[in-house]
């Protein structure tokens, strides 16, 4: 199998402007259906929360030690990322110690909504406090079975705690999309009133849809004068689509986690996001991240937990950036917006044609011809593209099978 940056095929380079972007961009500058609504959105104004040594750590797979996690942390905080989450720490006491260990490094920390809790995350000199309770009927009856008003009691009494201890404060309900909305709204009524710095939903099973999300958090935006953050998973595949509609909403920061890796299949993937933001808001996001180190710090993740990067991970999974039919080939070769909405190149890697298919066509093998140097007529090049696909009819072909029908066929044609 082949990783992008070695993958085989032909590199394109088709036109750039001065600044090395692709000349068309993927959105119109100015959309007829802009609103009074779209001064809501944060889509060019939004942080990352991320949570790989939180989230992340509930992934099936994931086993984090000391010096893996400090690999991590420092990989996060090189990419750019505004917070970087760690496990509550007392789950354990190697918890304990990691988080006492990277808060030197200067990050955040997420604690339960428990007063005990909150006092040993502010002894571990982390930066800031999640506190985070189930507020749905489900959680509150099959979980922690506390009363609204109960988790109204303690948050506050938590938060009261913490605003004395100079760590910035954080209330996320859990299973928000499942909480009665007049409930929940009144508790983050009264947590802003006590004045955290954010409040947090969080799509815990991963149910809710964009139009749900964009909902929730326009109605939350009117009710707290705080910031907010959200929380995503994935379940049915909307973790990213409902990220963007929150910013779109007014939220002000987004949890994510590499590789999406989390409870179950996980949340909002940073990678993935970065691609939807890039497309959406491309100034802020390049300026902010360093997109070309999105690759290794995927790759050290991945290593971490023993998985693969997905084939069809945007951005790297391995054929993110290959081109295949004759018809996009063309395209490509004269100009990579035609048939791409991410500049590969941003993340500091590389499209490439295939040229080794039955859809193989001649402007592709034209030029892979070129770049080894063998001179061909337009019409020679058609042949040697026909015996290609006649070969591809027959078995799947390498790189190097193709190569080598290029050169015997231009031998061929020296001789004769
Ligand atoms: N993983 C939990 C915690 C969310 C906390 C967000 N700040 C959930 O999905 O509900
Ligand atoms: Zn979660």
């Amino acid at each position: 199998m082949c990783e992008n940056g070695e993958s085989n095929g032909v590199a394109a380079h088709g036109p750039t402007t001065s600044n090395g972007s692709h000349p068309v961009q993927g959105q119109p500058k100015s959309s007829p259906y802009q609103s009074v609504q779209d001064y809501l959105s944060n889509v060019g104004r939004y942080k990352i929360i991320e949570s790989t040594l939180r989230e992340g750590e509930q992934f099936a797979n994931s086993f984090f030690d000391t010096e893996t996690k400090i690999k991590i942390a420092k990989a996060l905080d090189s990419f750019g990322v505004d917070m970087i989450e760690l496990t509550n720490p007392c789950s354990s006491e190697q918890s304990f110690q990691d988080c006492k260990t990277i808060a030197n490094l200067g990050l955040k920390a997420n604690v339960r909504c428990h007063m005990d809790d909150a006092k040993k995350a502010v002894e571990a000199g982390v930066d800031g406090v999640d506190l985070v309770i189930g507020t749905s009927s489900f959680l509150r009856e099959y979980s922690h079975g506390k009363s609204m008003a109960m988790i109204q009691k303690t948050a506050l009494e938590v938060i009261e705690y913490l605003k004395g201890q100079n760590v910035e404060v954080r209330f996320s309900s859990e299973d928000s999309f499942r909480s009665d909305l007049v409930d929940i709204l009144a508790l983050y009524k009264a947590v802003d009133g006590a004045g955290v710095h954010r409040v947090g939903i969080a799509d815990t099973v991963g149910g809710a849809t964009p139009r749900m999300v964009y909902d929730l958090v326009r109605t939350l935006r009117g009710v707290v004068g705080c910031d907010i953050e959200c929380h995503f998973h994935d379940d049915t595949g909307c973790s990213v689509a409902n990220a963007h509609s929150a910013l779109e909403a007014g939220a002000t920061h987004v949890d994510t986690s590499v590789l999406g890796i989390g409870e179950r299949n996980g949340i909002t993937p940073l990678g993935a996001f970065m691609a939807r933001m890039v497309v959406t808001a491309p100034e802020y996001t390049k300026s902010k991240y360093n997109l070309k180190e999105l690759k290794a710090l995927e790759t050290l993740v991945a290593d971490a937990v023993q998985i693969n990067i997905p084939f069809n991970n945007p951005i790297t999974g391995f054929c993110a950036f290959t081109h295949k039919a004759g018809i996009h080939a063309k395209a490509i070769l004269a100009n990579p917006s035609t048939y791409e909405i991410l500049d590969p190149e941003i993340f500091g890697l590389s499209r490439y044609v295939s040229i080794n298919s039955r859809i193989t066509g001649w402007n592709a093998v034209r030029s892979r011809a070129d770049q080894l140097g063998l001179s061909m007529t337009d019409e020679q090049v058609k042949e040697v593209t026909a015996k290609i696909k006649q070969m591809a009819d027959i078995r799947p072909l390498a790189i190097d099978d193709t190569d080598s029908i290029l050169r015997s066929f231009h031998l061929e044609l020296q001789k004769a």
